[in-house]
């Protein structure tokens, strides 16, 4: 194995395969799991993460690829590896993983040393109140430095809310801030030798026997603005303009020449003195920003980072930190390296470097991998530079390339590699396809610029789903988030049936209870009706229906007033729950109406199916079966900041003050200006890429006719293979055929039947019993008892708010009579296996627990965890039943239900 390894390969070439092969070879060779920090870009990815190498360890042996892979990283034999299996599954579910995305490995780190920086350990994350944040530093400023900023406001014409988005752009960068106080009287002076140096030119021309009247008008000035205004300025000489030609001689270049070195200082100086203003009021408002959010006790993950970068510089040392993290890491792993800032690099270098200059004897490995052009956050931070310098820094890493596709069809892969490739200043290596066949098709769409603009994707939705793909295999990619949510709402409008997902719409502040619940609660603070009514509506209660609560709210807490009111209505969900939990960081109900808003939360079981609308942003890491792109609907913003940064590597050489026509003048923010146009050019190529390196089987494009992102590509209109197939069973197909309401999302929100004798707590418990049940059963992979384990292991993780340890011994035995009962191994012999399929039936959406398909006939099975066999449980299931039958008429359907216990398995057949 390469001990320093850094990996640079294209999409879908399998970095994160070779990550996982990496993270198992490290295990065969004896590390243990807690030692190998692996980072990840995003939470999504670090979960995958570890479901990906658990279940490569449970698979060992049955996925030649990785097999194959394994051999050659680790050096050990085919059989060697197979006899470490189990004992390798079971240490590496048994292990503290540290397996983070950078963001919470800083934020952990924060967390242990807050105490050294007066920060108090259980602080949120959350964004700043911009707003609230900049008021109430106004309201902090001296009578000084308070006119600083009204004067400096109206000096740059700069609207407050600018000064504060500049302000959090050097925060972000957190670049050591030189100040140099100037005298703004040394402008105008500087202005006066300006004009001074240009009269000698004005002059020169005046008494020239030969200049036209455009060049005696093209020195018509009296004072620095009507000089500013004239283009000539901007020549590198005077002989390059035109009408100066024939008047043009050495002697007066020279002094157009020095009139430009005045120019240059002039900029200079002004520049300097607004960076000065700027800088100085950054300090402050720094300064009142820590302080406002350790008194909220909350931080930006930028806040955190640069908390963390002082911490280690400052105050603590390596051997301290480890000390303190409980674990020395021996390996490190870092997945999308494109995307780190030079902040979290500064902030992991002490630990890469340990590892990079350590006792040779000892085992200690350092491997990244990333991909410069899906580089695409860089307005973030991300400096796709890191990767080679990096590797320039360190001449002890190898780097290694990988060069084929294992990701899309060939078709898709030509298409990528011709639109790339002649790129120029584009560093692009054609890519092999080893998968056959595959579809792309570029549509110019005049619609998409017309007032129906989502027409034809609506049409083109049609024909994919009518041609046998699967809606859950379609991703829909947009360039903003107001694209994703303008076509969720149009394709709601189209296709009410249609099961849509999109990141806006699983957050738990959107969810119906929870929503209701809001509503309810705005109604009691303000007392207006149309709070009542959005209540009454999300309810499904008549409109004007009166309001009865009478529960006395003050002196309870948030979280108590949330679940009495939801207890009242009866609508406790687990989203309820969760609104409950996060209800406790609300002192009071006037913070609850004024901040509920801004949460971010997502919901509980936020995994559901459906067709996907999502961001390119989003979808970076992520693969589909069919994948639409849609060009970007409204025109990009232009870059409005004031500041440019001008970075050589990773060290800032210079920030400038942008200014206009300041480039004419000066070599260095000349080339600055042109590197950050390259950069942001590259960004936009870059977001190409991610783009149309998603789909596995069918691309499909849209593109305006004018003014497309697509015209960088030069794109014409195509239509290349033929469109493939889903794989997975498409129940869904009969989608259009009903109506969908969407009271009960699924299985895990639908309410539980009040089980007669049983306290309303007792309840919530049962409940919660049923759904930590349920998620293990849904997250094993096979049904072993290793995969049993790992399953509760996520489950604890997501339940053990609710449940104790009592509680997951019981499913751990529960379920364990399931792996082993005879009958139910039979029934899994040979079947094609559904975890939670969707069904859509008769106006509603039902979530199957376990879907089997062997000998043509379909096996249903429903998991109940209550005490009691009840009739509804029957009606339920032969409802199921009836609706796999109507859809698939021509196969034989079986349904069951499985009550499980901790002492029996009691299976009961369904009929309808
Ligand atoms: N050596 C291999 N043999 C077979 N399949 C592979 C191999 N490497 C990767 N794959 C498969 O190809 C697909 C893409 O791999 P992976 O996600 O690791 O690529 P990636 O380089 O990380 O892509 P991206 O840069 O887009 O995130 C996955 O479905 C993966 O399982």
């Amino acid at each position: 194995m390469k001990r320093y390894l850094a990996l640079k390969a294209s999409a879908g070439s399998g970095k994160t395969f070779a990550l996982t092969v990496r993270y198992i070879s490290l295990l065969l060779k004896g590390a243990n799991a807690s030692e190998i920090l692996t980072l990840t870009f995003t939470n999504k990815a670090a979960l995958e993460m570890s479901q990906r190498i658990y279940k490569t360890l449970q698979t060992l042996g049955v996925d030649e690829a990785y097999l194959g892979e394994l051999i050659r990283v680790s050096g050990f034999s085919k059989e060697e590896i197979l006899g470490k299996k189990s004992f390798l599954i079971k240490s590496f579910s048994n292990a503290t993983i540290s397996i983070f995305t950078i963001d919470k490995f800083v934020n952990k780190i924060l967390r242990e040393f807050c105490g050294y920086i007066g920060i108090s350990d259980d602080f949120d994350i959350k964004n700043d109140d911009i707003e609230l944040l900049s008021y109430k530093f106004l309201q902090s400023l001296d009578e000084n430095s308070f006119k600083d900023l009204v004067e400096f406001s109206n000096y740059e014409r700069k609207k407050f809310n600018s000064i504060f988005e500049l302000f959090k752009s050097l925060i972000e960068k957190n670049e050591h801030i030189n100040l140099l106080e100037i005298d703004g009287s040394f402008i105008n002076l500087q202005k006066e030798n300006v004009l001074q140096q240009a009269f000698k030119i004005k002059e020169h021309f005046l008494n020239c026997a030969n200049a036209s009247n455009s060049a005696i008008k093209a020195v018509d000035f009296t004072n620095f603005e009507e000089l500013f205004e004239k283009t000539w300025i901007e020549k590198d000489s005077l002989f390059d303009y035109s009408y100066f030609k024939k008047c043009a001689n050495d002697e007066i270049n020279q002094e157009f020449l020095n009139l430009k070195e005045e120019f240059k200082n002039y900029y200079k100086l002004r520049a300097t003195y607004s960076l000065n203003k700027i800088f100085k009021l950054y300090l402050e408002f720094k300064e009142y920003k820590l302080n406002f959010n350790k008194i909220k006790n909350y931080f930006e993950f930028n806040d955190i980072s640069n908390l963390v970068y002082e911490l280690l510089n400052q105050k603590i040392n390596r051997d301290f930190l480890y000390f303190r993290l409980d674990s020395t890491y021996q390996h490190i792993l870092i997945d999308e390296f494109q995307d780190t800032s030079i902040l979290q690099y500064k902030i992991l270098k002490p630990l890469i470097e340990e590892i990079l200059s350590g006792d040779e004897t000892k085992f200690k490995t350092f491997f990244y991998v990333g991909d410069p052009k899906q580089s695409i956050y860089r307005f973030r931070g991300g400096k796709r530079e890191l990767f080679d310098y990096v590797l320039k820094t360190n001449p002890i890493i190898e780097l290694e390339h990988l060069d084929t596709n294992y990701r899309s069809c060939k078709n898709i892969i030509d298409f990528v590699n011709s639109a790339f490739f002649n790129l120029p200043n584009y560093d692009y290596q054609q890519q092999e396809s080893i998968r056959k066949d595959g579809c792309v098709e570029v549509i110019e769409d005049e619609n998409l610029q017309n007032e129906d603009k989502f027409l034809n994707i609506s049409l083109k939705i049609d024909e994919l789903i009518n041609s046998g793909i699967n809606p859950n295999d379609i991703a829909i990619l947009c360039y903003t988030n107001g694209d994703v949510l303008e076509l969720f709402y149009y394709l709601k409008e189209k296709f009410p049936n249609l099961k849509i997902k999109t990141d806006m719409t699983s957050k738990l502040i959107n969810q119906q209870n929870v929503k209701a619940v809001i509503n309810a609660i705005k109604y009691i603070y303000f007392g207006e009706d149309i709070y009542k009514e959005n209540f009454n509506a999300l309810l499904g209660r008549k409109l004007l229906t009166s309001f009865e609560f009478d529960f006395e709210i003050s002196q309870k807490s948030m979280s108590q007033i949330v679940y009495e009111l939801a207890k009242h209505f009866d609508i406790i969900d687990e989203n309820i729950v969760k609104l409950m939990d996060i209800a406790t960081i609300y002192n009071n109900i006037v913070d609850f109406v004024y901040e509920i808003d801004k949460l971010e939360t997502s919901i509980e079981n936020s995994q559901d199916n459906g067709l996907q609308i999502l961001t390119v942003f989003k979808s970076k890491g992520l693969e589909f079966h069919t994948v639409i792109v849609l060009d970007r609907i409204k025109r990009k913003n232009f870059d409005k900041s004031s500041l440019l940064f001008d970075y050589e590597n990773i060290g800032l050489k210079n920030i400038f003050y942008k200014i206009s026509g300041y480039e004419n003048f000066d070599l260095e923010y000349k080339k600055a200006q042109e590197k950050e146009k390259n950069l942001s050019l590259d960004d936009d190529k870059n977001v190409l890429y991610v783009a149309l390196t998603r789909a596995k089987n069918n691309l499909i494009i849209f593109k305006k006719a004018k003014s497309s992102a697509f015209d960088i590509l030069g794109l014409s209109v195509c239509k290349i293979g033929h469109l493939s197939q889903s794989e997975t069973l498409s129940l869904d197909r009969k989608i259009k055929k009903i109506s969908y309401t969407p009271i009960y999302l699924g299985k895990q929100e639908q309410k539980i039947v009040n089980e007669k004798g049983v306290e309303e707590d007792e309840i919530l418990k049962a409940r919660y019993f049923g759904l930590a049940t349920h998620y293990v059963l849904e997250m094993m992979s096979e049904f072993t008892i290793s995969s049993m384990l790992y399953a509760i292991n996520l489950s604890k993780a997501r339940y053990s708010n609710y449940l104790d340890d009592m509680d997951f011994i019981k499913i751990e035995k529960v379920v364990n009579n399931l792996v082993e009962n005879s009958c139910f191994q039979s029934l899994l012999e040979n079947s094609k296996i559904v975890h939670e399929q969707a069904l859509m039936y008769k106006e509603e959406l039902k979530i199957l627990d376990l879907l089997l398909f062997k000998d043509d006939c379909f096996y249903i099975i429903d998991y109940k965890t209550t005490r009691q066999i009840l009739d509804e449980h029957k009606i339920q299931v032969s409802y199921y039943k009836k609706a796999i039958s109507d859809i698939f008429t021509n196969h034989n359907v079986k349904a069951y239900l499985f009550y499980l216990k901790e002492d029996s398995l009691d299976i009961v057949e369904v009929e309808v």
